[in-house]
């Protein structure tokens, strides 16, 4: 192949096309306008590949194409998916990957096709690059992908070279100003004229590129696809990174609100009875399939007997019977029928015979009399006169009847046992509960080493201590976790397949995760990647990356759009709805970590696992209070008597690692600091947590709080006792 030529590849994006290849005529029609005389001095053969209107095939594909750093395409086009039906799903599939988008060329398609026909207006197409291929999305029709192709073809030489760099492998020097020349376009386009195009976005920071290699200043492109702030770019190096944040300081209150307000409802789901339910809140009102107890059974370990009903007169139950029958709590058929005059004996939990009304304990009587061998009793006298009917029997249905509401909607099956028992007892098989989140934790960083790697550590290396740490956490709050391994800031690209990896699934064990929580990697360093990739790679949304606290400070929070892989070609609209996924990137600083952890990812999850539905009654698996929350959702809030003065930040909010305990003496919560003096509740000590269950809430003042004066608390664990 000649290095002097741009490669082109073309993906037909059609289900009936993937079935049979010989019915597309886009492939054809577009690889004959590279091969025509006019481009073929510049475009090499176009490759063309067919998927069905899949999400991941089509990522897939043109990620191959464009992240192969040794045998990429200049140029990917895709022809198919762009449009309003169900399946159209192209550009939502294409667009994630842009690393940086070219809204011109949507544009100048757009305005090309409006003068054919109206219906250009109904096109969705995306533009830009990602690495050094230029994407286009063309429409699936033959005559509609040609006509965009031919509206901007004459500038895609110029786009794919700057996309390349004039280092590229495929394309040297020489070959630049043929090429251009070749496409007529010349690659000096005025500053201004640029600037005023590329640059709408509304903070001050520019992003100018000056590509020395071209001997003039082209400006890179940074438009971003929505206008929000632009986070360090991965590509651009130390001179150009920010030197202030761009995201905007929010209270912690604001961001508890973000929170709730992006979290979405709970997923609803019907599992069997088993005691895998401990901890789920229920999404249904329960009844009772069965009554309990079925038949007429016997509370009481002694003699079935016919309590006379003319209340009163007479001896009632004293007297010596014979016994006629044997009733324990174990045959699968009823005793027979009780004879006036006769009594059965009868075990806990037995049926009654038929015509039986009442049972006399075993301590109230006395052998009268045996059978003949002595082994079985004949007679027995009943010592007592006082049994009333209805005498120590369970009616049927009594203890639940037959078609009751046993639980109700947002009631939380607890580890105390009531609830399953409940389930269990009335034979109910299956129940609907609110789906638990299934939690990725992932630790970014070069200088990580798995705590558990027997090496000794040189350089800048640490221990990973936030995985376990994390993860500890939030098995206890009863969450099924995923561990995500270390994700290293470089190679670039790493990070970003790694969250791809955890929303997708990569193995049974590692199954695809709900919510991930990543620590590290979110503060201001040129190697803090986790916001622009979220942002540029994965077309997430930040919803919020500074919060004024302490610690905790460039806590941030993401969503991030994702389709399960399991929806395939034939994917029902529903499945085909938009999905998104929630991504908690915690700061690197263990204590920080693991402080908004408890503060901000738990209320989070409460709400997926359904706790904003739960009722009233609070049960013991889950803690259910918070002030600071506002939902009910997260820690919940106590007040505490310091033992001693702590000093206050002026400006954020401080979540002081604290012990509280509860005082046998006077009944009071007393509050205690696990250390102020010097290093005492510093971000990275860890230790700092050691022991501690509580987060005292000092809020920004002057001096200190003092000793005696009472603080808020959110319990953490639980309350340790003192004389
Ligand atoms: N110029 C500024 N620098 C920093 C700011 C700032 O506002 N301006 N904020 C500081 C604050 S506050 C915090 S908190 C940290 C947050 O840092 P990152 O989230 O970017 O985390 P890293 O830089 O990756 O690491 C920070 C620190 O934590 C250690 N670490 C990271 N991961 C782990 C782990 N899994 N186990 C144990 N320790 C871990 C890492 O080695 C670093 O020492 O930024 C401040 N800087
Ligand atoms: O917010 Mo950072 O967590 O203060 O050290
Ligand atoms: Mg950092």
């Amino acid at each position: 192949m000649s290095t002097d030529l741009l490669r082109p590849a073309i993906l037909i994006i059609s289900d009936t096309a993937s079935i049979n290849p010989q019915s597309d005529k886009s492939g054809p029609a577009l690889a004959e306008i590279f091969a025509s005389p006019q481009h073929s001095k510049t475009w090499a053969t176009s490759v063309v590949k067919i998927v069905p209107d899949d999400f991941d095939q089509i990522q897939n594909t043109v990620k191959e194409w464009a992240d192969n750093e040794d045998d990429r395409f200049n140029l990917i086009l895709t022809s198919g998916g762009t449009g309003f039906a169900v399946k159209d799903g192209t550009p939502e599939a294409v667009s994630p990957l842009i690393h940086r988008h070219a809204p011109g060329l949507v544009h100048g398609m757009i305005a090309a096709s409006l003068k054919v026909t109206p219906f250009a207006m109904m096109a969705r197409p995306v533009a830009g690059t990602r690495n050094q291929s230029l994407i286009i999305t063309l429409p699936g029709s033959p005559k509609g992908a040609k006509e965009n192709l031919e509206a901007v073809i004459n500038l895609l030489p110029h786009a794919c070279i700057q996309a390349a760099g004039a280092n590229s492998r495929e394309i040297h020097a020489k070959g630049i100003k043929k090429l251009e020349e070749d496409a007529g376009v010349s690659s000096q386009p005025t500053k201004e004229k640029d600037r005023s195009h590329s640059h709408t976005h509304n903070h001050h920071h520019h992003h100018h590129h000056h590509n020395h290699d071209h001997g003039h200043t082209i400006p890179k492109a940074h438009t971003s696809p929505e206008d929000r702030p632009q986070s360090n770019d991965p590509n651009a190096g130390p001179t150009r990174r920010y030197r202030s944040s761009p995201y905007p300081m929010l209270s912690v209150e604001e961001a508890l609100k973000i929170i709730a307000q992006e979290t979405p409802e709970p997923e609803i789901v019907e599992l069997p009875v088993t005691t895998d339910l401990v901890g789920s809140v229920l999404a249904e009102d329960i009844y009772a399939g069965e009554a309990v107890p079925a038949y007429r059974a016997s509370i009481v370990d002694g003699y079935a007997i016919i309590v006379p009903d003319d209340a009163g007169s007479g001896p009632r139950s004293k007297g010596v019977f014979p016994v006629a029958s044997v009733s324990h709590a174990q045959a699968a058929s009823m005793p027979p029928p009780l004879e006036p005059g006769n009594i059965a004996r009868i075990t806990t939990g037995a049926p009654l015979p038929p015509n039986a009304n009442a049972v006399v304990m075993v301590e109230d009587t006395v052998l009268a009399s045996t059978t003949p061998d002595g082994k079985e009793e004949a007679t027995i006298e009943i010592l007592t006169d006082d049994i009333k009917i209805g005498e120590n029997v369970r009616e049927p249905g009594s203890d639940v009847s037959k078609g009751s509401k046993i639980l109700s909607r947002g009631d939380i099956i607890s580890a105390i046992g009531g609830e399953i028992g409940l389930l269990a007892s009335t034979g109910t098989r299956t129940v609907k509960i609110f789906k638990k989140p299934t939690v990725g934790v992932m630790s970014t960083g070069d200088e990580l080493v798995p705590h558990d790697e027997p090496v000794s550590l040189h350089g800048g290396q640490i221990r990973d201590s936030n995985r376990p740490s994390l993860i500890s956490c939030l098995r206890a709050w009863g969450f099924e976790t995923v561990d995500l391994g270390i994700a290293r800031d470089t190679p670039a690209g790493e990070l970003e397949s790694a969250l791809r990896g955890a929303l997708r699934g990569t193995s049974a064990s590692k199954p695809a995760v709900d919510v991930i929580i990543t620590t590290g990697g979110v503060s201001m360093g040129e190697l803090d990647l986790l916001k622009p990739t979220i942002e540029r790679t994965l077309g997430g949304t930040i919803h919020f990356g500074r919060v004024s606290m302490k610690p905790g400070k460039p806590t941030t929070f993401a969503s991030v759009p994702y389709k399960p892989s399991s929806s395939s070609s034939a994917a029902s609209s529903t499945q085909q709805e938009r999905e998104r996924r929630l991504i908690f990137s915690l700061p690197g600083n263990p204590a920080s970590a693991l402080v908004t952890l408890n503060l901000f990812v738990l209320p989070s999850l409460h709400k997926l696992m359904g706790l904003a539905n739960r009722n009233a009654a609070p049960t013991s698996t889950t803690t259910t209070t918070s002030i600071v929350v506002g939902s009910g959702l997260g820690l919940p809030l106590i007040t505490a008597t310091l033992t001693h003065a702590i000093p206050l930040d002026p400006k954020r909010t401080e979540y002081h690692r604290a012990i509280v305990s509860a005082s046998r003496r006077d009944g009071r919560l007393y509050a205690t600091s696990t250390g102020i003096a010097g290093v005492g509740q510093r971000s990275s000590r860890v230790g700092s947590l050691a022991k501690a269950n509580a987060l005292l809430v000092l809020y920004p003042g002057q001096g200190v709080v003092n000793e005696g004066q009472t603080v808020e608390a959110l319990l953490m664990g639980a309350l340790v006792t003192e004389d």
